[in-house]
């Protein structure tokens, strides 16, 4: 018989579900998103018996990054374009599916993809942010709407929901992302039972012409600068991570960077532009501002604090601390009191060359400006804005007072265009020139070999490394620890893995057809213990710097792969991707300006999904590959024919001339890559 759909989750459970192991409640399995599981049934001793409980295949092979909920032997989960999905959890049959419907062509309207991290629960519904902002509560058993609500306050900017809810004291918790378009960020409250407004938190000041919103909000002003602003919508997105201490009363949020990038565009080139990347601490009930801690002041370089914020109690000098942990994409690890925001310790986590490091006094870093300030010219950037650890959450065990980061190296070049203003919606707007990937297959293949990616042990009492583990690229999934002394992450190899969580010895592995970046679970069932990984590649790399994910040999394939011991299920065989370069391509008939003019063209409409220089990640078509017909047809659906398979039209952006000029860069491109292949061995 199935099991009931109920939700039963309240207060009492969510506030104490560490103590209930054999569910995973919410989204880093407790309001600390520890990301910890009491679970030891599967352990070190016999990790390497797992086999395939079930497997459940997707609706849409792009990026999978949901963390399941499983509540009572349900799971609850979502996939690309946000649909929900709930499945008994022993066996994976379907109980039932909600598609809210988000128009392919809303794809355009994010930096990343039509990702979504997942659902919350609570008193039976289920809660899931749309990728087109809309927040919809399902009833948790027949997975019918029960309301639905438009989060977004302004139509004309890129906003787009991809991070999971929250559910604290009967408030469903969202924000949403847009920083790379233009937008100002801000976390929802809505009542959990009717959908009404709670509160609001802007993240960012609006328009100086109107009265702030609150006095965050007018002290946060005073550290911005120039005009431009707030046209440019100055970012702040809190487009990921939360936590809740139910003790202190305290809702934790990490916010996004700053929208542009560029600070000369975006404030004058100066102020601490408050309160971007930055942690802050509210009250849940009226969104009420507390405190906050700015990892990168005035940020400039997509540096987000929306990474996995973990709340432990850690033993320091001889003291048990309250902190809250996090290693944000700007490569530092940091360690604050939860109570009051004050920095306790910050080290670098990866290799850095923006910041010489963390000055313990003031808290804040020591910025290397001669190397970092790109807005006086070409900069070099480590990390670069995917960042040192990008959302993959990150996980820790109190057992051995380790956390475990997806860390990864992947530096930039950053351009400015120091003048830029708001160019509209759907538009990846950063103050940069176009990016660029090297044509030149040889200079490609180094900066290939410069991506590095490795699940790091981190001590952060000691702030140091105690193991790692490492891949031939960057873009590794989130991380699970487990009282059976185990680690789980999935991988750019397209295989799942167990680690020894003291030592990182490699325990057990099992491939997955695909990449794999989503953090997996664990829960139990009639004494049953299971593992699930949402397994699915994209995201931001795929898609935008597919020339640099030429490591991950990795088809996207969306699949729930769930294990058990001695399972014996068997998955199915990975999904063929049939590619071939077309007979015949059109006439290259333009000059070398018009092919340069093509290029940035290119890069700048249209790199951010199909890869920058036309590199494709294998996510969306690589457009080198374009067939006859697609070439025939390419006007037309540059200006929209293929909007139902997700191309949305340009043809307000680009003039026809514009178009050809993409056109004619894809046609050299097209051949660049028919002679590479000649000339392979
Ligand atoms: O600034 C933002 O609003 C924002 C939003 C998102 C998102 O919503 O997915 C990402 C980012 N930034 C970002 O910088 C980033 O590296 C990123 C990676 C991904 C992904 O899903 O792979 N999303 C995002
Ligand atoms: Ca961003």
């Amino acid at each position: 018989s199935p099991p009931p759909t109920g939700a039963a989750l309240d207060a009492t459970r969510l506030n104490a579900a560490a103590g209930e192991p054999g569910n995973w409640m919410t989204h880093g399995g407790t309001y600390a998103e520890q990301r910890f599981s009491r679970l030891d049934r599967i352990n070190r001793d016999n990790v390497g018996r797992l086999g395939l409980a079930w497997t459940y295949k997707l609706d849409i092979d792009r990026a999978v990054e949901a963390t399941p909920i499983v509540v009572d032997g349900v799971m609850y989960t979502t996939g690309p374009f946000s649909i929900v999905y709930a499945l008994d959890a022993r066996n994976g049959e379907l109980l039932w599916k909600y598609d809210p419907g988000v128009a392919k062509t809303r794809a355009r309207d994010g930096c990343c993809g039509p990702v979504n991290r997942g659902v919350a629960v609570w008193k039976g519904k289920v809660f899931v942010g749309a990728y087109d902002g809309r927040l919809i509560a399902l009833d948790a058993a027949s997975g019918k709407p029960v309301w639905s609500v438009d989060t977004l306050i302004d139509a004309n900017r890129s906003y787009t929901i991809t991070g999971a809810p929250r559910v604290v004291k009967g408030k469903v918790l969202i924000g949403n992302g847009g920083a790379e378009f233009g937008v100002r960020g801000y976390i929802t409250a809505y009542d959990a039972e009717s959908g009404e407004q709670a509160w609001r938190f802007f993240t960012v000041p609006g328009d100086p012409a109107l009265p702030p919103e609150n006095e965050a909000m007018a002290r946060a002003r005073d550290t911005w600068f120039g005009d431009q602003y707030w046209k440019l919508g100055g970012g702040g997105t809190v487009w990921d991570s939360m936590a809740y201490d139910p003790e202190l009363d305290l809702l934790y949020i990490g916010t996004g960077n700053g929208s542009l990038w560029n600070r000369q565009a975006r404030s004058a080139g100066k102020g601490d532009n408050l309160y971007l990347s930055s942690i802050v601490a509210l009250r849940p009930e009226t969104g009420e501002y507390v405190w906050h801690y700015q990892t990168t002041p005035g940020d400039q370089w997509d540096f987000t604090a929306t990474q996995t914020i973990t709340l432990a109690d850690l033993e320091i000098d001889g003291e048990t601390r309250q902190v809250l942990m996090q290693a944000p994409k700007n490569g530092f690890f940091y360690v604050l009191d939860r109570r009051t925001g004050e920095l306790l310790s910050a080290e670098p986590y990866a290799p850095v060359n923006w910041a010489d490091g963390v000055d313990p006094r003031t808290g804040r870093p020591r910025i290397n400006q001669e190397v970092a300030d790109w807005s006086k010219g070409p900069r070099v950037l480590v990390p670069g804005p995917l960042g040192a650890h990008n959302w993959m959450p990150m996980a820790f065990s109190p057992d051995t007072g380790l956390a475990y980061i997806p860390v990864q190296e992947a530096p930039a070049l950053l351009v400015p265009d120091n003048e830029a203003t708001f160019k509209g919606r759907g538009r990846f707007q950063v103050g940069s020139q176009p990016v660029e990937l090297p044509e030149d297959p040889a200079v490609l293949a180094k900066t290939v070999a410069a991506y590095k990616g490795r699940l790091v042990a981190w001590d952060p009492v000691a702030q140091k490394e105690v193991w790692r583990q490492p891949f031939p690229s960057i873009w590794n999934g989130g991380v699970l620890a487990t009282a059976g002394g185990l680690v789980f992450q999935g991988n750019v190899n397209g295989k799942v893995a167990a680690y020894g969580a003291d030592d990182g010895e490699p325990l057990w592995e099992a491939p997955a057809n695909t990449g794999v970046v989503a953090g997996p679970v664990t829960y139990e069932v009639d004494g049953e213990q299971y593992v699930t990984f949402m397994a699915g590649w994209g995201g931001a790399f795929p898609l935008a710097f597919g020339g640099l994910a030429a490591n991950a040999k990795v088809a996207p394939e969306a699949r729930i792969l769930t294990y058990k011991l001695d399972g014996t299920g068997t998955l199915p065989a990975p999904r063929r991707v049939a590619r071939a370069l077309p007979d015949t391509l059109p006439a290259l008939t333009a000059d070398a300006d018009t092919l340069d003019r093509g290029r940035d063209l290119y890069n700048d409409n249209c790199g951010i999904c199909h890869g920058f220089s036309a590199l494709g990640g294998g996510v969306i078509p690589d457009l080198r590959y374009l067939d006859e017909q697609a070439h025939q047809a390419f006007p037309a659906i540059v200006a929209g024919l293929y909007a139902d398979k997700g191309m949305p039209s340009f043809a307000g952006d680009l003039s026809l001339e514009q178009v050809e000029a993409i056109h004619q860069y894809l046609i050299k491109r097209s051949g660049d890559l028919r002679r590479e292949l000649q000339s392979a061995p």
